[in-house]
């Protein structure tokens, strides 16, 4: 018998490592609530997560078996699953961020020191760190390059989804939970019994049949205009996949097939669309390899400066920019989106993150601590890599003197102040001219118009001087 160990692939369909440990002997699900992952968490993903443990149950429920729960260490809860089993092989998925790898060699250690079989799989994104290399073989640090390649290289169908016979049935798994006192078979804790509170914000239905029709949708309509009208919030034309791909409910593979699948046939601009949708899941694959070869990005610069950049971090422009009350409508709306449904348009959360780091001249760190507590589909590798490039510290090709400018980027993706007035309700009945205008009105005519929505906090034209002075200084430049 094989142990199965589930972590970011809560779904039986398309799935690598399930596939392998099916191959040759019954597996047993096993699932571990890690402690040490949970301190990172917040109630927004571990929401969807026991949610879509429960569906992850109910899917080996229908293949006659069940899911193993245990909470604890991993490094100690799977030997002793393996060991109470008799298991030949343990196999998981492997997961790429620092923390995730340094637990993963301890439970590879403790399991060759009970001569239990161990095998990890790459299932999580299609090339694994280190098979897209530049020519001198070094990772890439440059999108553009990593795309090309990325693109050109064949796709791998979908894994089939296990029959009943290749798992463990579930009079085994109760075996299991009557040796060993820290595992239950699909018993799933409360929110509040893992330490967490009732999120505040609607998160995304949890779960592969969501997940699929998610992308079943998207790949019906949105999909072939999904270049043109990307950027704009209130167009929907993004497949909000991404806490379904952090968790994933859905497999990369069955996603890439749906969406080769929508360019059979079509020519042109349709075309064109579908890639431009496929190039967003190489942006996934790159930050992924961006931190599996360089760990210390999730606390440190990913870029070297001369000397320190001498963040001006004051705490209430912080606090601010946290409660989308900055005066600035556009950045208002995204962080007020970001709270009420876990989640922020991908254009407004540039604008945002350019906004803090480089209006506000806040260490993009706190951003990211702030996202991380809110956003459905925090992601080490994809938050790290949106904020260090926004914050011009990443792997961005453009140099530190890219400053979004707030009132145009809002005047020019949300023409009609449509997403703003969804987000921001002080503004409603103001003209959308008015409220791209906010910026350039007197206190008296804002006054007027929207008493209860705050003047800008800062001047942009002023604060662009200063941050573009912030980096010189950090580049040594006289
Ligand atoms: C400051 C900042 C922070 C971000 N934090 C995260 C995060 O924590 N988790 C996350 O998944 N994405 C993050 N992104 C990237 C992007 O904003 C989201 O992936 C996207 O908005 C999710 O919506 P969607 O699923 O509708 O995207 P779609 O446009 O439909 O894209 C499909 C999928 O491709 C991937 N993807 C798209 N854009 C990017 C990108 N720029 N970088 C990496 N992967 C991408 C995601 O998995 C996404 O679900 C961040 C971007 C910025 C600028």
């Amino acid at each position: 018998m094989d142990v199965f160990w589930h972590r970011r692939d809560l779904r039986v369909a398309d799935n690598r490592g399930l596939t392998t440990a099916t191959e040759d002997a019954p597996a047993i699900p096993v699932f571990v609530f890690d402690d040490e992952v949970l301190e990172h968490a917040g109630p927004p993903r571990v929401r969807y997560m026991l949610d879509a443990l429960e569906r992850l149950r109910a899917s080996y429920q229908t293949l006659e078996s069940d899911l193993l729960v245990g909470q604890g260490d991993p490094r100690t809860l799977i030997p002793s699953i393996a060991a109470e089993v008799g298991a030949d092989r343990v196999v998981w998925n492997e997961d790429y961020s620092g923390l995730a790898r340094e637990r993963d060699a301890e439970v590879r250690l403790a399991l060759d020191e009970s001569g239990v079989a161990r095998e990890s799989v790459h299932d999580a994104i299609f090339h694994q760190p280190g098979s897209i290399t530049t020519n001198a073989g070094d990772p890439y640090s440059v999108y553009t390059y990593f795309w090309k390649k990325w693109r050109d290289r064949e796709k791998p169908a979908p894994y089939p989804t296990p029959d009943a016979d290749s798992l463990a049935d579930a009079a085994t798994l109760e075996s299991v939970a009557e040796a060993i006192p820290e595992v239950t078979v699909g018993e799933l804790p409360s929110l509040s019994a893992l330490g967490f509170e009732d999120p505040a914000a609607d998160v995304v239905s949890a779960g592969p049949e969501a997940a699929r029709e998610r992308l079943t949708t998207f790949c019906e309509d949105a999909i072939y205009r999904y270049d043109e009208d990307r950027d704009y919030p209130v167009r929907s034309a993004t497949s909000r996949l991404s806490t379904d791909l952090k968790f994933g409910t859905i497999g990369i593979r069955e996603v890439y097939a749906a969406t080769a699948e929508a360019r059979e046939g079509v020519g042109g601009e349709r075309d064109e669309s579908v890639e431009s949708f496929q190039s967003q899941l190489a942006w996934r694959e790159f930050y992924t390899h961006v931190l599996r070869f360089n760990p210390h990005v999730v606390t440190e610069n990913y870029k070297e400066y001369e000397h320190d950049i001498e963040w001006r971090d004051d705490p209430d422009e912080l606090a601010a920019w946290k409660e989308g009350r900055t005066g600035y409508p556009i950045v208002d709306a995204g962080m007020r989106q970001l709270k009420q449904e876990a989640y922020m348009h991908n254009r407004v959360r540039m604008i945002v993150a350019s906004f803090l780091t480089k209006d506000l001249l806040c260490d993009w760190r706190h951003g990211y601590a702030h996202f991380r507590e809110y956003l459905s589909d925090h992601d080490t590798a994809n938050d790290n890599g949106g904020w260090q490039w926004a914050a011009s510290t990443g792997t961005d090709a453009q140099p530190y003197f890219r400053i979004f400018n707030p009132m145009t980027q809002g005047e020019r993706y949300d023409p009609d102040a449509e997403y703003i007035t969804q987000y921001v309700p002080e503004l409603e009945g103001v003209t959308a001219n008015t409220i791209h205008d906010w910026h350039e009105m007197s206190e008296m005519e804002r006054e007027r118009v929207a008493p209860d929505y705050p003047a800008p906090i800062v001047d942009h034209s002023e604060r662009r001087e200063m941050a573009l002075a912030m980096f010189e200084a950090a580049r040594g430049d006289d």
